[in-house]
């Protein structure tokens, strides 16, 4: 058997970023940025008020704590006004945040400190300021952020809100990203019926299609089409040629033993799709290639657990490689955890276990989400899944409170590789 790093260094030597093109930001959201980004002007881009208040001449009011000190109030500053206005000694203008400082003021007195304590009010002709502040309070210099030039986001950087703001600020109104793989998602199946359709005896719902759609999604794909074909490789043949404008194609079911698995029939013989059984459970027979379009194939088992855990070891990192994520975030990241409770192991393969998680005491704990463990047919359960726990193929039993590898599958953030890679 192939163990899982040997099959996923196949997949990743398969793939490649898919080219990157020139987006307007409001289209960049969640993709990966193709080469770093600089900021073409500073942050903040002013010296501007970061409080609604006066901007003063410090030395004015330094003594305001003895006695209140009255300035002459000269101009209104709004944010966005272009004003610059004049200050003598003993002038001060009416500031709001975000506004630009006058030339001549150095520090801020928010309203609080004055009497002007309605904001609503007009502006008026003098202001008292009551309470002295320290010399440049409130001030936001240019660049206290980040300098022109400085690095915004690297290559590789996931879009995420933060990021948006940050480039945004920093003068971009497009960046360069890599576009999302798209990808078919095809179930294979004489048995399979559309969710909520009523079963005549041996057949059941059809739970891969709309599971795989959604994991592409979550990796940043884009579904292009969802097809369900039966047992029959004539049937198969035809949806892979409509799958002709896809990166990918996922496939469920029929790569094992059977008399009517349909993958095994299509690729019989074919040097371009071979068929390995990967050292895992679940998830052992894999099938994965490239047809001759181009598209990159993988034919995960039939079973939805295992079709799940083969999606997040070997598909998603594809995915993530086609965006262009750095190679630290395309292997999903083993955590250290503890087990919630006793479980079995398969003999001699490594244990990919859906579990839920939780953390307690600081502990971040798996805990099988069905008491059978990681039997590849217990779909209903799934539904329960934050994650998975990776036991190696040499251990034969984990007990409650036994130190175990979790892979979180909902966290936002991207968590560095382990050093087994799964
Ligand atoms: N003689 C052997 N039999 C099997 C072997 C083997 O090595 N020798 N391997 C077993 C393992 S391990 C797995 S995993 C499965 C993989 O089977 P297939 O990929 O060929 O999938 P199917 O036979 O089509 O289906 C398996 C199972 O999953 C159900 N299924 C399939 N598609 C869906 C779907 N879209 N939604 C819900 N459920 C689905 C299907 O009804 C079967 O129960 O093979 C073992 N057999
Ligand atoms: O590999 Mo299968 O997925 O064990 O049940």
């Amino acid at each position: 058997m192939t163990p899982i790093s040997d099959h996923l260094d196949r997949v990743l030597a398969t793939v490649a970023p898919l080219p990157p093109r020139e987006v307007p930001l409001a289209d960049a959201w969640d993709r990966r940025i193709a080469e770093p980004v600089r900021a073409l002007v500073p942050i903040p881009l002013w010296r501007s008020s970061s409080m609604d208040g006066y901007a003063v001449r410090y030395d004015d009011v330094a003594s305001a704590d003895d006695a209140p000190v009255t300035l002459r109030v000269v101009a209104d500053i709004p944010a966005g006004s272009d004003l610059d206005p004049a200050l003598a000694p003993g002038d001060a203008a009416r500031i709001m945040t975000g506004a630009v400082l006058p030339t001549d003021a150095d520090t801020i007195v928010q309203l609080e400190h004055t009497d002007r304590l309605d904001p609503l009010a007009p502006v008026s002709e003098s202001v008292e300021v009551r309470r002295a502040p320290s010399r440049g309070l409130f001030v936001r210099g240019i660049g206290d952020d980040l300098a022109t030039g400085d690095l915004v986001a690297g290559a590789g950087t996931l879009t995420t809100a933060g990021v948006l703001a940050a480039v945004s600020s920093a003068g971009h109104g497009t960046l360069r990203v890599h576009r999302a793989p798209r990808v078919t998602v095809i179930a294979t199946g004489s048995e399979l019926v559309a969710p909520g359709e009523p079963v005549r005896r041996g057949q059941i719902p059809d739970a891969n299609s709309l599971m795989v759609a959604a994991l592409v999604r979550r990796a940043g794909g884009e579904v292009d089409a969802v097809a369900q074909v039966g047992d029959d490789p004539a049937e198969l043949e035809s949806a892979l040629a409509r799958a002709g404008g896809s990166d990918v194609v996922v496939l469920t079911g029929g790569v094992s033993a059977g008399a009517y698995d349909p993958v095994k029939q299509v690729f019989d013989g074919s040097r371009d799709v071979t068929f390995t059984s990967v050292s895992m459970q679940p998830g052992k027979p894999q099938a994965f290639g490239t047809l001759p379009g181009g598209a990159v194939l993988f034919g995960l088992p039939g079973n939805p657990v295992s079709a799940w855990v083969s999606f997040h070891v070997f598909v998603r990192p594809a995915l993530l490689a086609m965006q262009g994520a750095p190679d630290g975030e395309v292997r999903l990241a083993p955590v250290p955890g503890r087990a919630g409770a006793d479980w079995g192991t398969p003999p001699g393969r490594t244990q990919i276990l859906p579990a839920r998680l939780s953390v307690s005491g600081g502990v971040l704990t798996a805990t099988p989400v069905h008491a059978l463990g990681s039997k590849s047919h217990l779909t209903g359960s799934l539904a329960l899944a934050g994650g998975y726990a990776v036991v190696p193929a040499e251990v034969e039993r984990v007990q409650a409170g036994d130190a175990v590898d979790v892979v979180l599958i909902g966290a936002d953030l991207p968590l560095a590789a382990g050093e087994d890679g799964v």
